[in-house]
């Protein structure tokens, strides 16, 4: 078909083809033949007519040959279009002067024939618009055939007619037909002349190729090429299919009786032939001609209309004829033919299927297409089963080598032995070691897990396979399965490879007993396959499949055993030197003038509990500040806005708080500040501000770590200072207002769930002793029952109460010691809106204990160093003070400490890594950011 619309005759024959295959060539225009029709026809078909021989609607018919009148041109040799002898290709009259046998145009007839054409090309491909534009220039240029212009006429005169719109219709395709036929033909003899023209001497070589590469254009000119587009297809199919449907809205066949036939037919011997289908009907053929001579009104005289009727049986319906005949006297010789055909009716079913097929072909087509488009391994429908795996290329795509991966050697040096199995597998083969099949990836959100699997692919030099875990799931049953076995069989093609499969436990989820309505059988089919086919790797394969997860501890234990995902390799949040490096591996992306050493030491401090991906964004979002501010290079203040922006949120200038409220806000974070400055174990205020921030922030405080860094593990004493820290907001509006505010109740939440903790948890309560009682939601069994009875509930409660009975004792007792202290930084709050270490030290003196771990390098000293330096914290009234650490299982320790989370305690901790320490650290992060 493609190479049909390409072909020379081009559009005009195609918009021919497709628009007459789907409309016109049924049209109901009375279409004036081609070829001239023996003149005996005509001449017999009043032959048998009811009115006298020679004499037609009272007037005489001319036996000579000549055509009756107004149909003239039907018998001349020339085509209706032409209107005169034909003009020789190329050849034009001189100047606008029109062919012979065409006249020029007036105004009113160029205007008519600019809206014939207008309405001719809507809905026509563009490049068969072009082409009916051509030939109204033509037209316009050469005058317009009598044909048309009688039309037009008529059309003006009388109104349009379905069969005058498709005659309009057929003449202007028939015209851009001609047009486009008459170019080619000019073209081709232009080629001749020029190639003549050519030098053709010795050395011309190139000429000569020249030459023949114009040919072979000029076979095919521009003009007539079509771009053949299954889009453009499906829509000029449609169009011309409503266009035939609205030109011909009524019915293309009538049923008729026998007497009819007979005598507005037969007996005026208008029949041509008759053809009888199926044994049972028969399909009259006319002679249109007379019939629209003798009955212009007549469907009968519209091309592709026809009369039936239907038969009893063939015979009997043969002697009727035959009878008829005999009375009206028709020589045998011209008797009516009879023909007899056998027809399905696929026309009438195509016709009637057609909006249908075109809809279906034209969804199968788009499908086709946004497949593709997506990326997907091609195929619409019929490619779901493709991997969406997406590939990389090392020498091209995968930049990222183990430098780029900062603060995770254990975890680098575990998973560069996936490269030497890659790059050198022979010595471990020779040693008869086999080859782990897999690593699963562990650890938080943005602890770079796929950036240390896109490292292992850059410095293993192998093509790498990424795809989510979720991409194997969709709709449609069995999907899933039929891509891991596309991307394992891709991957076998590749091999040496890695295959990384990012979000595994979006399928490699733990298997129910039972499953309760089959909702996860595509899931667990997926796995299953996945299991299959880490299995089916034989060991000379050199596949390597990393997955990385956020949730280990939900993952099915198939998928963990031994030859399967061989090594756990667990990735922790960045301790305070992970940070470092961290941030060292990204100032290198941006300028900035500060002393490198001192700079990560200090971010790093400032940044407790970030992962790799916030150290990334903090880094980013500082250049960003800084762009804003239009300087050369980035600065540590710029860096400290970026932090505050990340663990705090947006500052809200434009919550306007009422003085009184603001002087609550003021009296209740310095009574923060003055607990983290005195109580021993609890964390140093590194900066405050009473600007409303985030989601309901209104003030904000950041506290450097008590325990001077990555904390593992908490005391008991600290624990107390922490929540006596915590409850200093309430405790201080309690002593320097008439009333309290409901500002504390994240506080109040904090404390309870810590001191909850020491009792359920880490067995700091004598009257519970040493047990352990989970959480609701921390294990199955603690889900829907508690796990102690009533009498222990109210000990716990009892013990609850009494812990952070004493912590509000210790914290009264301090802010009534240092209430004038208090006053002095609260005031100072109200007036300045901010207060950092450096002005506490001012206000206060230096803390009377000294900074734990590697905080005081970069903030030591009074004054520490720059001005605004560090961080900044949780705000009360909102929301209390930021957080800090969160207990192991939850409960938080509270104090201060915003961007501060310290490591909880309990545990068991040694800083080992644990899904339990992951979920502490993580949960200390969400609520830093709270
Ligand atoms: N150790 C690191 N060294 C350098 N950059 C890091 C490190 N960890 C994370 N990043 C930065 O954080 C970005 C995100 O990390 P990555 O996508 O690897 O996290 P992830 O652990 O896979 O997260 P998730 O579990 O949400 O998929 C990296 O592109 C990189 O810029």
């Amino acid at each position: 078909m493609a190479t049909i619309m390409r072909r020379p005759q081009n559009i005009a024959k195609s918009s021919k083809q497709l628009l007459e295959a789907y409309s016109l060539s049924q049209t109901l225009a009375r279409r004036p033949a081609s070829l001239p029709r023996p003149l005996y026809a005509y001449a017999r078909s009043r032959h048998y007519a009811t009115q006298p021989e020679g004499e037609q609607d009272g007037k005489k018919v001319d036996k000579t040959g000549a055509a009756p009148k107004g149909m003239e041109h039907l018998y001349s040799q020339q085509s209706p279009m032409s209107g005169g002898p034909p003009q020789p290709p190329g050849q034009k009259p001189d100047g606008d002067e029109p062919l012979p046998g065409r006249s020029k145009l007036t105004k009113q007839e160029e205007k008519a024939l600019d809206d014939v054409f207008t309405l001719v090309k809507k809905g026509m491909p563009a490049s068969m618009a072009e082409d009916i534009d051509k030939a109204l220039v033509r037209v316009k240029r050469e005058g317009m055939p009598q044909e048309l212009r009688e039309t037009i006429k008529e059309c003006s005169d009388e109104g349009m007619s379905p069969a005058r719109a498709a005659k309009l219709w057929r003449l202007t395709t028939q015209m851009a037909r001609q047009t486009v036929e008459s170019e080619q033909k000019a073209a081709e003899t232009e080629q001749p002349k020029q190639q003549n023209t050519a030098d053709p001497g010795p050395g011309t070589k190139e000429k000569g190729k020249d030459g023949k590469k114009k040919k072979k254009e000029s076979e095919f000119p521009d003009v007539t090429m079509i771009k053949f587009d299954l889009s453009n297809f499906l829509l000029s199919g449609f169009v011309a299919y409503l266009l035939y449907r609205l030109v011909v809205p009524t019915e293309n066949s009538r049923e008729i009786t026998w007497q009819e036939f007979r005598n507005t037919f037969l007996d005026k011997g208008l029949v041509e032939k008759m053809v009888v289908i199926n044994g049972n009907r028969v399909r009259v053929h006319l002679h249109r001609d007379s019939v629209a001579s003798m009955y212009p009104d007549s469907p009968a005289a519209q091309q592709g209309f026809y009369y039936y009727f239907s038969i009893g049986s063939v015979e009997a319906f043969e002697r009727r004829v035959e009878d008829a005949q005999n009375l009206l006297d028709i020589p045998s010789s011209e008797r009516i033919p009879i023909m007899y055909h056998e027809e399905g009716s696929w026309f009438n079913t195509v016709l009637a299927f057609g909006p249908t097929l075109l809809f279906i072909g034209a969804i199968f087509y788009l499908s086709r297409r946004a497949a593709s488009g997506a990326g997907g391994g091609g195929g619409g429908i019929f490619g779901m089963g493709k991997s969406r795996a997406k590939k990389f290329n090392h020498e091209t795509d995968i930049k990222v080598k183990f430098s780029d991966v900062a603060g995770m050697d254990e975890a680098k040096l575990e998973i560069m032995e996936f490269v030497s199995f890659l790059k050198e597998p022979g010595i471990y083969q020779k040693l008869g070691a086999k080859i782990p099949r897999g690593a699963i990836l562990s650890g938080p959100p943005g602890t770079g897990k796929t950036l240390l699997a896109k490292a292992t692919a850059g410095e293993s030099g192998v093509p790498f396979f990424s795809v989510s875990g979720s991409e194997f799931v969709e709709m449609f049953v069995g999907v899933g399965p039929s891509r891991v076995r596309d991307l394992f069989a891709n991957a076998r093609k590749n091999t040496p490879c890695i295959i990384f499969i990012d979000e595994i436990d979006a399928i490699g989820k733990a298997r129910a007993k039972q499953s309760f309505g089959g909702g996860n059988d595509e899931r667990e089919s997926t796995l299953n396959q996945i299991l299959t086919e880490m299995d089916g790797f034989n060991t000379a394969e050199q596949v390597v499949v990393l997955a990385g997860t956020n949730r280990a501890d939900v993952l099915d234990k198939a998928l963990m055993r031994p030859g399967r995902f061989d090594r756990h390799i667990s990735i922790d949040p960045p301790t305070m030197e992970g940070r470092k490096q961290i941030f060292d591996v990204h100032l290198k992306k941006i300028i900035t003038n500060e002393d490198m050493e001192h700079l990560k030491g200090r971010l790093a401090s400032l940044t407790p509990g970030f992962s790799g991906a916030d150290i990334a964004n903090c880094v980013n979002e500082a250049a960003l500040v800084a762009a804003r501010e239009n300087v050369e290079s980035v600065n540590v203040t710029h860096f400290e806005k970026a932090i505050e922006r990340i663990i705090g949120g947006l500052e809200k200038r434009s919550l306007v708080l009422s003085p009184s409220e603001k002087k609550t806000v003021a009296y209740h974070e310095a009574g923060h500040a003055i607990c983290g400055w005195y109580f021993q174990y609890a964390d140093p205020l590194l900066k405050v501000s009473i600007i409303p921030r985030g989601s309901g922030a209104l003030g904000y405080a950041q506290y450097l770590p008590a325990g001077g860094g990555d904390m593992v593990l908490m005391n008991m004493k600290q624990m107390m200072d922490r929540m006596a820290m915590t409850l200093g907001g309430r405790v201080s509006e309690e002593l320097h207002f008439p009333t309290v505010t409901s500002g504390a109740s994240d506080d109040f939440n904090k404390v309870t769930r810590m001191a909850t903790s020491m009792v359920t948890k880490w067995g700091m309560s004598e009257k519970i002793g040493y047990l352990y009682y989970p959480e609701a939601g921390e294990s199955s069994e603690a889900q829907f029952s508690k796990p102690f009875s009533e009498q222990t509930a109210q000990a716990i409660d009892g013990e609850v109460r009494r812990i952070v009975d004493e912590a509000y004792k210790q914290c009264k007792q301090l802010l009534q010691e240092k209430k004038d202290d208090l006053i002095l930084v609260a005031e100072e709050l109200l007036k300045k809106e901010m207060l950092t270490r450096d002005d506490m030290v001012r206000l206060l003196g230096p803390r009377p204990f000294a900074d734990a771990g590697e905080f005081s390098k970069y903030f030591g000293g009074p004054g520490g160093r720059g001005t605004g330096a560090t961080g900044e914290a949780g705000g009360p009234m909102g929301g209390a003070p930021k957080p800090t650490t969160p207990g192991p299982n939850g409960p938080d320790p509270g104090e201060g400490g915003g961007g501060g989370a310290t490591l909880p305690p309990g545990l068991g901790g040694q800083g080992t890594v644990s899904p339990t320490m992951y979920k502490a650290f993580e949960e200390a992060f969400r609520q830093a950011r709270r």
